[in-house]
Formats: C-alpha cells, sequence, structure tokens
C-alpha cells in the first residue's frame, strides 16, 4: 500500500470518528442543511473570534493580569464587552430564559433607584457601622405603615440608636463622609446586593463561603422588592431589559416562602394571589406594548415557577404544596411547575420531603391539575454527596427538567435517561463559575453535556447578584470557550430553550416559528459583516 492510500484511508477513518462523536450533539440531530447565509455567518462568527482571541484576550490590560477567554466572569467583564462578539451575541434572539431567579431579575442599581421614590422605606443596622466593617454590616429595609414612620436622621451619627429604623433618604442624604457621604451609601447598599471581584475569587473563595456571601444579598433586596407599590414596576423592568436582550419567553421561579408582601400600606397584608394577579396584569401591558410597537414575535410571556426553600420541614412544605395547587388552578396559565431552592450543599435533599412529594401528585390527581416537578439539582462538587444524590431523586421523581446539573456527568445511566427522555438540563455558567464550582469556562462540564446529546439550555440564574443581565454574557462564555461552538450551537440552544418550556405543543409551535423569523434575519445581519 502507497503512503499516499494510507495516509487518505487514514483521513477517511478520522474524518468519520469525528461525526460520529459529534453527531451526538443535538444540534447535530438537524434535519435541515444550513442556508448558505448561516454557513457564511458561521465562518465570520468563527474567525471574530479566533481575531479577538488573538488580540483583545492576549494583551496586556492594567488591571486584568492573565486574561483569557472564558476567564473569571467578574474580572474579565471589562474586556468582554468591549468584543465585537458580545455586540454580536446581545443582537442574538434567545428564545426561552428557564432559570432565573425573580428575586434577582433587576441590576441593583436600579432597584436602589426605584426604592428611593418611596419615603415608606426605612433601614436600619445592627451593629455601628465603622469602615472595617462596612462589607460585612448589612443593611436591612423596610417598607413602614405610616405610624411607624420615623424622623431618625442618620445611620452613621453618633445619636443612632442602632436597630432603629431610619427613611432611607434621610439615611442616604446623611451618610457619613467619612464612608463616602450619599454616594458612599448607594456603593454599600450595591456592595450588599451583589458578589464582588474579590470576594469571588479571593476573599470567599470555595463554594461554601461564597454561598453565604451569595444568600446575604438576598436578605438585603429582600425587603426592597418585596413592598407591592415596587413589585409590579420591578417586574415591568425585569420583561422589559430582557425583551431587550433578545428572550422572547420566561420561566421564573418565584419563592413564595414568605406569606405575604408588605402593601401599599406599609403592612405585610398581600397574599401570593395577588402577587400573580400583579404579574398578570404587568405581563399583559408589556405583552400589549410589544403589539403596538409592532413586535408580537419579541415577547410571547412569562409563567411562574413556584418555589420554597429547602430549610422548611416536610409538614411545612405541605402547606406550600397545597398553596402551589390552589394558585394553579385559579391561574392554569401562570403557574408552570414546582422547585425547591437555595443552597443543596448545605439544606435538606429531596429524599427528606420525599413524603410529601409523593402526595403532592396524588394530590395533584384529586384536583385534576399537573404541576410538573423542575428540580433544582446536582448543582455540587460533591460526587456520592446529598447535593449529587438530589439527581437520582429528581429523575425518579419525574423532573421535567434539572435546574445546574453540574454533577450529573458523573452518572452515565442519568446522562442516558435525560438523553433519552428528553430532561433538559438548565446550565447557568456564569453563576456556577461564581459559586466556585469552575474555576473558569473551559472547565464547566457543559461541553460533556452537550457532546453527550443531553438538551440544554443556557440561563442566567441570579443576575443582579452576579452582573450577568440578559443571557448574552452566558452565551459570550460559552461560545468563546469551545471551539465546537457555532452558529448551528448557538441556534440550537436558544431552539431549545423553547423546546424543552413548559408551554403546550400549540404554543411551542407558535414561538419556534416566531423565534425562526427572527433568527433568519439574525443571521442575515451576521452574514451581512464583512
Ligand atoms: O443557583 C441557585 N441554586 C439554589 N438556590 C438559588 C440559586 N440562586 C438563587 N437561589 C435561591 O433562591 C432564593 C431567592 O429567591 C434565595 O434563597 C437563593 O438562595
Amino acid at each position: 500500500m502507497s503512503s499516499t492510500t494510507a495516509l487518505s484511508g487514514y483521513r477517511d477513518k478520522r474524518a468519520a470518528l469525528i461525526l460520529r462523536d459529534r453527531s451526538l450533539r443535538r444540534e447535530n440531530l438537524r434535519v435541515k442543511a444550513l442556508t448558505l447565509n448561516e454557513i457564511k455567518a458561521d465562518e465570520i462568527l468563527r474567525r471574530i473570534r479566533a481575531d479577538e482571541e488573538a488580540t483583545i484576550w492576549k494583551e496586556e490590560h492594567p488591571s486584568i493580569p492573565h486574561p483569557f477567554p472564558g476567564m473569571e466572569f467578574l474580572t474579565g467583564k471589562s474586556i468582554i464587552v468591549r468584543t465585537k462578539i458580545f455586540e454580536i451575541l446581545s443582537k442574538m434572539p434567545k428564545g426561552a430564559l428557564l432559570h432565573a431567579h425573580l428575586d434577582a431579575m433587576v441590576n441593583a442599581e436600579f432597584l436602589l433607584k426605584l426604592a428611593l421614590k418611596y419615603p415608606a422605606f426605612h433601614v436600619r443596622i445592627h451593629q455601628p457601622l465603622t469602615v472595617a466593617n462596612l462589607p460585612t454590616n448589612l443593611p436591612e429595609f423596610r417598607a413602614l405603615s405610616e405610624d411607624l414612620f420615623t424622623h431618625s436622621a442618620s445611620l452613621t451619627d453618633s445619636g443612632y440608636a442602632i436597630g432603629t429604623w431610619v427613611p432611607i433618604r434621610n439615611a442616604r442624604q446623611s451618610f457619613n463622609a467619612e464612608f463616602g457621604g450619599p454616594e458612599g451609601f448607594d456603593r454599600w447598599v450595591l456592595a450588599a446586593m451583589t458578589i464582588n471581584p474579590a470576594e469571588a475569587y479571593g476573599t470567599h473563595k470555595t463554594v461554601a463561603k461564597i454561598w453565604q456571601k451569595f444568600a446575604s444579598t438576598f436578605i438585603t433586596s429582600d425587603g426592597l422588592i418585596h413592598f407591592q407599590p415596587l413589585f409590579a414596576e420591578y417586574m415591568r423592568v425585569f420583561f422589559l431589559t430582557a425583551i431587550e436582550d433578545g428572550i422572547s419567553y420566561i420561566e421564573t421561579r418565584i419563592n413564595f416562602l414568605r406569606k405575604f408582601m408588605v402593601g401599599a400600606d406599609g403592612r405585610e397584608n398581600v397574599p401570593h394571589r395577588e402577587w400573580l394577579l400583579m404579574f398578570d396584569r404587568v405581563q399583559s401591558e408589556v405583552k400589549m406594548k410589544m403589539k403596538i410597537d409592532g413586535r408580537e414575535d419579541a415577547f410571547i410571556g412569562a409563567k411562574i415557577i413556584y418555589s420554597t426553600i429547602r430549610f422548611i420541614t416536610p409538614e411545612e412544605l405541605e402547606w406550600y404544596l397545597e398553596d402551589c395547587i390552589a394558585l394553579k388552578k385559579e391561574f392554569p396559565h401562570l403557574i408552570a411547575g414546582f422547585d425547591l431552592v437555595g443552597d443543596e450543599n448545605a439544606l435538606k435533599p429531596l429524599i427528606y420531603y420525599i413524603e410529601p412529594l409523593l402526595h403532592f401528585r396524588e394530590r395533584q390527581k384529586d384536583e385534576g391539575v399537573d404541576i410538573p416537578f423542575l428540580f433544582h439539582a446536582g448543582e455540587t462538587l460533591g460526587d456520592g454527596t446529598d447535593a449529587d444524590v438530589n439527581l437520582y431523586d429528581a429523575i425518579l421523581l419525574g423532573t421535567k427538567r434539572i435546574g445546574h446539573g453540574f454533577s450529573l456527568i458523573k452518572h452515565p445511566e442519568l446522562v442516558k435517561i435525560c438523553r433519552e427522555r428528553g430532561i433538559a438540563v438548565e446550565v447557568c455558567p456564569i453563576s456556577n463559575e461564581i459559586l466556585r464550582l469552575t474555576s473558569s469556562m473551559p472547565m464547566h462540564p457543559l461541553p460533556a453535556l452537550m457532546n453527550n446529546g443531553v438538551p440544554v439550555a443556557l440561563c442566567s440564574d441570579d443576575p443582579a447578584v452576579f452582573g450577568n443581565m440578559g443571557l448574552t454574557f452566558d452565551y459570550y462564555q460559552v461560545f468563546v470557550s469551545s471551539e465546537v461552538c457555532g452558529l448551528s450551537t448557538l441556534g440550537g440552544l436558544a431552539r431549545d430553550s423553547i423546546e424543552f418550556s413548559t408551554l403546550n405543543n400549540e404554543e411551542k409551535r407558535q414561538a419556534i416559528a416566531g423565534w425562526e423569523r427572527r433568527w433568519r434575519d439574525y443571521v442575515d445581519y451576521i452574514a451581512g459583516l464583512v
């Protein structure tokens, strides 16, 4: 055999092996061949990605010592936003956002601005502020009823009685110059609601430690968000900013742990059904606005994944499950599913709740409703820990999707089940990296899941805390960390986000048709870049 024949035989085998391996990926199951414009757009994207890898990601940046594509998000963000790939991805029609906690969906700076509009908001602290304890001495916010309004002048002068409420505007205005004055107040509050690079990558570097900081951000924002007059505006801003990022449908997890939010009168008296009424009204208004603007395809709507936190008792869970059923019966079009949230490594595993969870199925039959489980599971570095074992219970309980599933790839049988039954994993790359499950995107197990044919929806998780507003940042991190990723990966992920949503078949058909129209325009736009 001549050496050229041997060589060409080898090349054929090599190409066939690569093809067989890659053909497991979902985007390669597509029957339709790529259009000429798609091929061109794919080449353009790959070229720009390679150019930027060799230029902007190789340059010296004064405050970023070792930049690389897919690096730690909080450190690399200022480079990311200057790239052409980021600009292109920001225009992409992204389909659905399927894993997003409502408590962290509006930019923290904007939330604070909103709160400053309401004189009812008061703030207090539980130990005196010092320059040294500023980052850990957290503000607590609450909208008070008028009879409890105070005239306290300041949080920081010597006359402040620890633990008493100060009107938010007074607190801001009189914030001691030593702590930066009013702008210092803003920085203090924002720092309490977000995670900064020094925390994620320095002081709180492990999963357990960064979770403590992460959980504390919700304590601060909680008092601001759960005030009825602000809540509606909050949801409107969430929907509108998501739409501007190319998201056309949302399934958001709402944490119903607290049974009432604070009403306009400052009393804790707004029950869950009124939260849903507001949610419904706001999304109808946003849909109407899109229609008037001639952009109906841009927003199909939003649904709610009913959630509570995995530290309650099984008896308490019974109450929430009944509440969820009652809401589903009253608002069948709004409740998309049920989930338990909170740190899986520290809180209760699914098996702890097995009785109420099994009973929930029976109760649904009695009541004639269908509420799929959409469980967080395997958001962990553990191997065989409770958090990792949650994956078995999630699947046995019939979960429709898996939230995070970071440790799923360790379980060949579960990977097979997810592929065969079409259980999609809601992968939140930036969240996983900031919460220190992975040190950077190239180390994330996402390619392993995708190469095994597991369906994936990319999600942002808690963008107000992580600074990854919309879905563009998560798409960016994924796209620049893989050579396999191309235009069809992007399109496949977006399409799958709709495919694996809880929309019914007819709604999906329409949503996909709308997305395809927008996708064609998007491909034309990229193909036109030279
Ligand atoms: O990635 C996550 N995994 C589990 N729980 C989460 C995650 N992100 C947010 N929450 C939880 O949701 C509640 C806010 O509604 C918070 O308790 C927060 O811990």
